[in-house]
């Protein structure tokens, strides 16, 4: 928590219209101009696997001709873990996207709508066991990883949880750098996950385009051979490996033929693999 955020007990929301499937929002906090996360109050029928995603959105304007609004939906990976009683997304900014424009001034009791029915590729269920999990983001493509961080299955699976995390400036990576500094000092947090499993995350941020202590795509520190020398692991191999990728369309598809010449092949929740992607937008 720190001042960027704004929260308070939600405890009347009756002068609202009630959206369907509405959800309330609990707290929101800003990070940049491009990012912010919120919290949200959490449909008592949804049960979902942490890495999932679900459709949020708010109503659209009202149509010129006849006045009717309609929901403007969007695929939204929830970053809160399975087990949390509220719903954490962590969000762009679109300057003219057609929902975040409106989005990003969402406040504490407003309402968002919220389709109750996750879907989604990077859950354990997609990944055959292993040894070594990694976790490849770019931008809001940490989001899904914000939810298996806090996942108990996560470390019970593997032996190391590599987490990179790639963005253009410093401050785009704060939440998730927050996150993975919350979950590993927060007395819950250790209770929960325990010390020596939380031991096993190995986060390894970087940042294209501002300076920072580690710079570059991570398709390129891959190819380098430098992820691997800076963590002391080995590299990638299908036998001990197991990998989970959201970024652009573009990022994935590089890092997805990296995977491949590697020797690792693509699961799916029906066949599970040693790797599985989403987008984490489209465009
Ligand atoms: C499976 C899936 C999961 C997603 N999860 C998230 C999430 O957790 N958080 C989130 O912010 N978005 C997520 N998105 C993207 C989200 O669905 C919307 O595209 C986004 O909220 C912008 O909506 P919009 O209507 O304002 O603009 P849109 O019309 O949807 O997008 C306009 C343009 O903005 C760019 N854009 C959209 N989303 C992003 C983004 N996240 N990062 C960088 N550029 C973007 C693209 O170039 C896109 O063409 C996800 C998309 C998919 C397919």
């Amino acid at each position: 928590m720190n001042d960027m955020t704004e929260q308070r007990p939600v405890t009347d929301t009756a002068a609202q219209p009630v959206l369907p499937d509405a959800q309330t929002v609990t707290s929101v906090t800003h990070y940049t101009d491009r990012l912010f996360s919120f919290r949200v109050t959490r449909p008592a029928s949804l049960r979902f696997r942490s890495g999932e995603f679900v459709m949020i959105g708010l109503m659209g304007d009202p149509d010129p001709r006849t006045g009717r609004q309609k929901p403007l939906l969007r695929a939204y990976s929830i970053a809160s873990p399975s087990w949390d009683e509220e719903l954490e997304f962590y969000s762009i900014k679109v300057e003219d996207g057609p929902l975040t424009s409106k989005l990003q001034h969402i406040a504490v009791g407003d309402q968002i709508i919220l389709k109750p029915k996750p879907v989604g590729t990077l859950v354990h269920d997609a990944l055959l066991p292993g040894k070594r999990l990694y976790f490849f983001s770019t931008g809001t493509g940490f989001a899904p990883f914000a939810s298996l961080l806090r996942e108990p299955e996560t470390f019970e699976n593997y032996d190391e949880v590599i987490v990179t995390h790639t963005c253009r400036d410093v401050a785009e990576l704060t939440y998730g750098a927050n996150l993975i500094a919350d979950i590993t000092s927060d007395e819950m947090m250790i209770e929960l996950l325990g010390e020596e499993n939380l031991a096993k995350i190995r986060y390894y941020p970087t940042t294209t385009r501002e300076k920072s202590a580690k710079m570059g795509r991570i398709t390129t520190l891959i190819e380098s051979g430098e992820l691997f020398t800076d963590l002391g692991v080995p590299p990638l191999d299908p036998a001990t490996d197991r990998a989970m990728v959201c970024g652009s369309l573009a990022f994935n598809k590089d890092i997805a033929a990296l995977l491949e010449a590697a020797g690792l092949h693509e699961g799916a929740n029906s066949e599970p693999g040693e790797f599985v992607i989403e987008k984490a937008f489209v465009g």
